[in-house]
């Protein structure tokens, strides 16, 4: 059941009225005018008699609705459902006061019963509570795919770099299956080695991509088990068992991803054959831990859908914009002369490309809306009271469109990072990856993968309609209503843009 149904359903209301009476949401702070020692909910859309702003929420596209409300509302909006209250973000300055400078009261995070134990879900990093497992993750993740270590994974990088382009020249369609895999792959090596995308890559990227539909769908859907946990004793093959169905199926894809390519990295470090990895730096420096397990199994899940997408918005801004497209094809060529692809040391003599990879992130992002936080105590910003429990979301799409901030969101234009004044607007590669403790650690592999990628692509081609097919009005493009947002209809084919795109391209798939 999606989380909008729940207004209008008679089961719904049942399961309200109980989640409201053991939750006890509205038992102390129910109106979002009510002042609280001096200090008052932001504003908010009004919520409706027992079920908060149910009714408001729409099935399609919640981004735009809590956009709406930020132009409405402001910086900071309350809004509440029957047993969560939510603070949406919509300001970068805001985030980063509530999110980054006050780590210790704001970096919870919140998962239902369904996604934790029936889907066996708990040990992902991006759902752990704050805590010694969550901190020593992280602290492996920095000493691995930190700023100081990240650069170790350059020729890893660029191998893969030059694999996409030589798979990029056959596909006509959309792109993003062509990214997604070899994103997949190349997250594999870097993670586990070489060997291990040899032994079990395509096991692996089975695994994940069937886990990440079942995260998807978990999210995006309201499970009664959530509130009456005692309907996990209901067997999986009784009607309307579905949840626990999925759930076992999840539990199983979980101890795959989780164990199997573990004692196969063991197996491999232990007769020398594991390979330069971040599964190698862990082995010696951690020693074979459940932490390092989970660090390392998480990086696929989090790593591949996302950046992938990164990758398609880039090639979909260089589709939609021919004129932008040519200026960085000119500034990557003036650089490597065309005779190569362009390595991450050339990254600082190619300014425009740098703005247009920060538009791609920007313009029509492809996160609207990020992983929610949520306090464990009271905290007050801006005058506005955020009670302990509540689910803050950073609002990337307020944040992104704001005229205010950006004179004109709508044009896709990469010279606004290059003008006077720049130095003042986020930074959509800062903003995108999130906050204070829970910053995503995986920010500059997924930065450099992205660049080099984006800039080897903008370089060997021109990203063309299909045949009888014209390049769309960008205003009259729709994009798909997922946590990651693609454009619906994305179809192109890449032809190389001269003799010596066309010659590179025919070494490097000799060299693939
Ligand atoms: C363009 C690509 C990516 C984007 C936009 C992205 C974005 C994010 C965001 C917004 C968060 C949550 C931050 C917060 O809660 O404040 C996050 C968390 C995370 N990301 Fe990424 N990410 C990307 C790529 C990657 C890659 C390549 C990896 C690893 C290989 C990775 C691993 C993680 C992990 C493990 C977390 C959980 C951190 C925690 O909860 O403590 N991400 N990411």
């Amino acid at each position: 059941m999606e989380l909008h149904e729940l207004a209008t359903s008679p089961l719904s209301l049942g399961i309200i009225a109980l989640s409201v009476a053991t939750i006890g949401l509205y038992k102390h702070r129910s109106s979002s005018t009510t002042n609280y020692g001096g200090y008052s909910l932001p504003p908010g859309p009004p919520p409706d008699f027992l079920i908060g702003n149910l009714r408001q929420l729409p099935k399609h596209h919640m981004s735009a609705r809590f956009t709406e409300w930020a132009r409405k509302y402001g910086d900071i909006v309350h809004a509440q459902i029957p047993g969560l209250r939510f603070i949406i973000v919509n300001s970068y300055a805001v985030a980063q006061e509530l999110l980054t400078k006050r780590p210790n009261t704001t970096a919870g995070r919140k998962n239902g019963f369904m996604f934790r134990e029936i889907m066996g879900l708990w040990w992902t990093m991006p759902n752990l509570p704050p805590g010694p497992k969550l901190a020593e993750a992280r602290k492996m993740l920095r000493r691995a795919i930190g700023p100081q270590r990240v650069g170790h994974h350059d020729p890893a990088i660029e191998k893969s770099a030059a694999r996409a382009m030589v798979t990029l020249q056959t596909v006509k369609g959309g792109p993003t299956t062509a990214f997604f895999n070899e994103v997949g792959r190349l997250v594999t090596t870097v993670t586990y080695g070489e060997e291990m995308w040899r032994t079990m890559g395509d096991d692996l990227a089975n695994w994940n991509c069937e886990q990440m539909k079942y995260i998807n769908e978990a999210f995006f859907n309201f499970w009664p088990v959530d509130i009456m946990n005692f309907l996990r004793f209901i067997p999986s093959w009784m009607p309307g068992a579905y949840f626990k169905k999925m759930g076992d199926r999840s539990k199983w894809l979980s101890n795959q991803v989780r164990h199997i390519p573990f004692l196969k990295a063991q197996e491999l470090y232990s007769s020398g054959v594991l390979g330069h990895s971040i599964a190698m730096d862990l082995l010696e420096e951690f020693g074979a831990t459940e932490n390092a397990q989970d660090a390392l199994a998480i990086l696929f899940l989090a790593g591949a859908e996302t950046t992938s997408t990164a990758l398609s918005a880039f090639c979909h801004a260089l589709y939609l914009f021919p004129e932008v497209a040519q200026k960085v094809y000119a500034e990557i060529t003036a650089v490597t002369e065309g005779m190569r692809l362009p390595t991450t040391n050339d990254r600082a003599r190619l300014p425009y490309t740098e703005a247009t990879w920060k538009e791609a992130f920007r313009w029509n992002t492809f996160m609207p809306i990020q992983i929610p936080h949520v306090t464990s105590q009271d905290e007050v910003i801006n005058g506005h009271l955020i009670p302990a429990g509540s689910l803050v979301l950073p609002n990337n799409e307020a944040m992104f469109t704001d005229p205010g901030v950006w004179g004109d969101p709508e044009s896709f234009r990469p010279e606004r990072f290059l003008e006077s004044g720049a130095d003042s607007l986020p930074n959509p590669l800062v903003v995108i990856f999130g906050y204070g403790m829970r910053v995503c650690p995986g920010l500059y592999l997924a930065d450099r993968i992205g660049f080099l990628y984006s800039a080897s692509m903008a370089m060997l081609f021109d990203v063309l309609p299909l045949e009888g097919k014209t390049i769309p009005d960008p205003a009259t493009v729709e994009y798909a209503d997922i946590a990651m947002r693609l454009p619906v209809g994305f179809e192109c084919q890449f032809v190389p843009r001269s003799e010596k795109a066309k010659q590179l391209l025919n070494t490097l798939a000799l060299e693939a």
